[in-house]
């Protein structure tokens, strides 16, 4: 038998790493240097490589994470497109020039915050990864970046596609290692000026506490949900059905802006649970490699636990099960879709964050009453709402505190667009154009001059 070495990572692990993108990030660099507008080419470059091994990333993503190879396939489209909408920002990052008072001329720069630490979450490896990477290297920032212990094989091949596309040495650093040794080393570090971290809300506290007390080191967090959708009684109801199912099964739940709170009119309550568990129990779970598989095991043996106590308890707080509700086979860690009917606010499975193929269906009456209840959680990532009626729609939208709203659609998330949570569920926006705003500093230059003219 061979014994395997142990691995530990130490802070000087995380040094090296952070000392390589500090070189990398030096005045005079090849990458401080180099034109904008070629900065962009590396990333267009980053993900043409990306396209070229997609098949394989995804395959190598399925065994990362275990989920089927279909949506692994669907990850690397949204992963390539994020570093190409980026790619294109590199050479569009530009300050002001701004009329202030007196004989001064007054530009500002946009200049990158420089080292950045990014830490991810194992549920959408590759597709964190760039949109991690995209918005950093657009403005000009080097990074290290640490994927989560449960995922650590395609942040690795992506930071091997890095030296191919020919990103000067240093400027995409990626280091494996587990959250309270690699993680705390990145957060706690005097040389990193950002941590950009997706992943539980718990942790993201700890990072921002730590960020302060070490060098008041910028933060942007992309935390938890409990997503409300939303379905009014005037919508076609398959159609609805099938938008919710697709809310919360996707990525075997396990998804931070899951719809993990169906809001059901009393009106189509009944029928719309019918045909809910209908689909839920239709859902084809088993390998997922294997075609046709919609389902595959949950991530890690802690959250296949954790997900098995929430419907242990979903049980004994009197929601109804009207599909699954247990594990799934007798080996690995896979659930059964489960469907909870008759779900009350007060329990736990309509409060905590399950990231599990779990649907609950609540019943509301008036949009009053709603809002209301949409609003009562400490999360603010999504909101879906299906309905026919823009006063509706617009009325739910303005008023639900999430960070998004999707109306007769969810999860339509594009690299164009922000993302990002109210209240709990996160500080700051990815993607669009305000994905970048995190990785600037602003510097205002005030110059003297004899005389200004209008
Ligand atoms: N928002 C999301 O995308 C997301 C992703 C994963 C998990 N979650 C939620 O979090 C729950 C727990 O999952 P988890 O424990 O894997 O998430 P987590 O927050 O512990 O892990 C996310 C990342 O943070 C790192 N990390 C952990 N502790 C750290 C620390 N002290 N300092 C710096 N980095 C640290 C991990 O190594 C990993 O890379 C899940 O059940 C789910 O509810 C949310
Ligand atoms: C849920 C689906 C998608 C969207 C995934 C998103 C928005 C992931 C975003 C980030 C993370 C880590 C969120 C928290 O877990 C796709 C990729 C659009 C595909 C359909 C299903």
């Amino acid at each position: 038998m061979t014994t395997q070495p142990e691995i530990k990572f130490t802070q000087a692990d995380v040094d090296k790493a952070v000392e390589a993108a500090r070189r990398a990030f030096k005045l005079g660099s090849t990458w401080r240097t180099m034109d904008a507008s070629n900065r962009g080419r590396l990333i267009c470059k980053l993900a043409d490589l990306i396209e070229r091994d997609a098949e394989y990333l995804a395959a190598l993503e399925t065994l990362n994470n275990g989920k089927p190879l279909a949506e692994a396939q669907f990850d690397m489209v949204c992963a390539i497109n994020c570093l190409r909408y980026y790619a294109g920002w590199a050479d569009k990052i530009h300050g002001q020039t701004i009329p202030a008072d007196g004989n001064i001329f007054v530009v500002t720069r946009k200049e990158p915050v420089g080292v950045v630490g990014q830490i991810i979450p194992w549920n959408y490896p590759v597709l964190m990864c760039t949109w991690k990477f995209g918005p950093a290297l657009a403005a000009g920032c080097t990074v290290v970046l640490k994927p989560a212990e449960q995922t650590p094989l395609t942040a690795l091949y992506l930071a091997q596609l890095s030296v191919e596309a020919g990103f000067p040495p240093g400027v995409i650093n990626v280091i494996n290692g587990f959250g309270e040794t690699a993680g705390v080393a990145l957060t706690n570090h005097q040389n990193v000026q950002k941590i950009a971290f997706t992943g539980s809300t718990e942790v993201g506290k700890i990072i921002m506490e730590t960020a302060a007390k070490s060098n008041l080191k910028r933060v942007s967090l992309e935390l938890g949900g409990k997503s409300p959708i939303v379905v009014f009684p005037d919508v076609d109801l398959d159609t609805a059905v099938t938008t919710c199912y697709n809310a919360i099964f996707a990525n075997m739940g396990q998804c931070c802006c899951a719809g993990s709170r169906t809001f059901v009119h009393e009106d189509i309550y009944d029928e719309f649970v019918k045909k809910a568990t209908a689909m839920a129990a239709a859902r084809k779970v088993g390998n997922p490699f294997d075609e046709g598989v919609e389902q595959g095991p949950q991530v890690s043996e802690e959250q296949h636990n954790k997900i098995l106590e929430l419907l242990e308890s979903g049980k004994a707080q009197g929601a109804s099960v009207t599909c699954g509700g247990k594990k799934w086979g007798s080996e690995g860690y896979f659930i059964e879709p489960t469907v909870f009917a008759d779900v009350t606010d007060d329990m736990r499975i309509a409060k905590e964050e399950i990231f599990g193929p779990v649907q609950t269906i609540l019943k509301f009456r008036t949009m009053e009453e709603l809002i209301e209840r949409a609003n009562n959680t400490s999360y603010g990532l999504a909101a879906g709402v299906l309905t026919n009626d823009i006063n509706t729609a617009l009325t739910f939208a303005q008023a639900v505190e999430a960070g998004s709203v999707w109306v007769n659609c969810y999860d339509a998330t594009m690299p164009q667009t922000p993302f990002g949570g109210f209240k709990m569920s996160g500080q700051g926006r990815e993607l669009g154009e305000e994905g970048l705003h995190h990785y600037l500093e602003v510097k205002t230059i005030t110059i003297a001059i004899p005389q200004k003219n209008s």
